[in-house]
């Protein structure tokens, strides 16, 4: 069965998308990892994956930059897909936090951080991927990447070195979680998994393929290869609607109604269920931390499309 088109004029609006915020160069790049200061604030790229795997682009897709974050759903999701449901729900919460994603707040009480998507919970889900791989993990992480993207995965180890020598806020938070219980494996272990995930690198065009391989229910669009149960997506994509975006999922969700998640390399996905991936790449951030470009982009393509999730019409649906 063909797909229908999302939009007849879809390559030309992404274009004039690219085109129109090719000079807005608002805000400013990571600083705390050092390495990612060097980052290019020019490289800008747009791309959709539909979930059928037609492709529409616009920019520099082919530029490699490190996930970061946007890495957090996957090992989310991989967590859930060989330890179960049930079993990570006890370690790590589904509750939006309200705070930024390197928050240090733990609520000592019910002992298990807020969500998967700020740095505390994903170096829960580090912990419970050691337990279950020890170190085979990682391994498990790159054969995931590959299954995703199609390519032999790639780490940059400059910033991996450069942010495991400047992660001071991430180590503290990995102990202070192990002297509460919080996980039981080795923090330096743990937090070093999380690093080297953070440090994955993709394209701008293989982002917008793991986002659609989510849009698909866990089929790759591609390969056809079932990656994720069903389950295990809808529970992926309703973390990284309320928590995906931290402290400003509220006004994210409002705006743009997609699950979605971001790093600090400056890397957008958001996620159309049944219709699309979308992926956005451009270094400069804004307050909360998400791509500035990357958040005005997946904006007016999510209004164009006519995407949010609350909306009765979509041009795919
Ligand atoms: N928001 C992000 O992308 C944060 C990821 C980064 N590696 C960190 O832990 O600080």
């Amino acid at each position: 069965m063909t797909e229908p088109d999302p939009l007849p004029e879809l390559q030309a609006f992404l274009d004039e998308l690219h085109q129109t915020l090719a000079s807005d160069l608002t805000g400013d790049v990571a600083h705390y990892i050092p390495e990612l200061a060097t980052s290019d604030p020019h490289t800008f790229a747009i791309s959709i994956t539909t979930k059928n795997g037609r492709t529409f682009q616009a920019g520099d897709v082919d530029v490699p930059f490190t996930l970061q974050s946007v890495s957090k759903p996957f090992s989310y999701a991989l967590a859930l897909q060989d330890i179960g449901c049930a079993e990570v729900l006890q370690h790590v919460n589904v509750e939006p936090s309200g705070n930024p994603f390197n928050s240090i707040r733990l609520d000592e009480g019910r002992s298990v951080p807020d969500n998967p998507m700020i740095n505390a919970g994903a170096l829960v889900v580090s912990s419970l991927l050691l337990g279950k791989h020890q170190e085979k993990a990682f391994e498990r992480l790159l054969d995931l990447l590959q299954d995703l993207t199609g390519k032999p995965p790639r780490i940059n180890l400059n910033v991996l070195q450069s942010e495991n020598s400047t992660a001071h806020r991430n180590r503290a938070i990995v102990y202070l979680m192990r002297n509460l219980n919080m996980l039981d494996q080795d923090p330096e272990k743990t937090l070093q998994l999380y690093l080297q995930q953070c440090a994955l690198e993709v394209t701008c065009a293989d982002l917008s393929m793991m986002a659609a391989t989510l849009a698909s229910g866990g089929v790759h669009p591609l390969s056809g290869q079932r990656i994720f149960d069903p389950a295990v997506v809808r529970a992926v994509l309703s973390v990284m609607y309320s928590c995906g975006m931290y402290n400003s999922a509220g006004d994210w969700g409002f705006r743009v109604g997609l699950p979605a998640k971001s790093g600090v390399s400056g890397g957008l996905m958001a996620v159309a269920p049944g219709q699309m991936g979308i992926a956005i790449y451009s270094a400069k951030l804004d307050a909360h931390g998400h791509s500035h470009r990357g958040v005005l982009a997946c904006q007016r393509i999510a209004e164009r499309l006519g995407l949010h999730l609350f909306s009765a019409s979509g041009v795919l649906r």
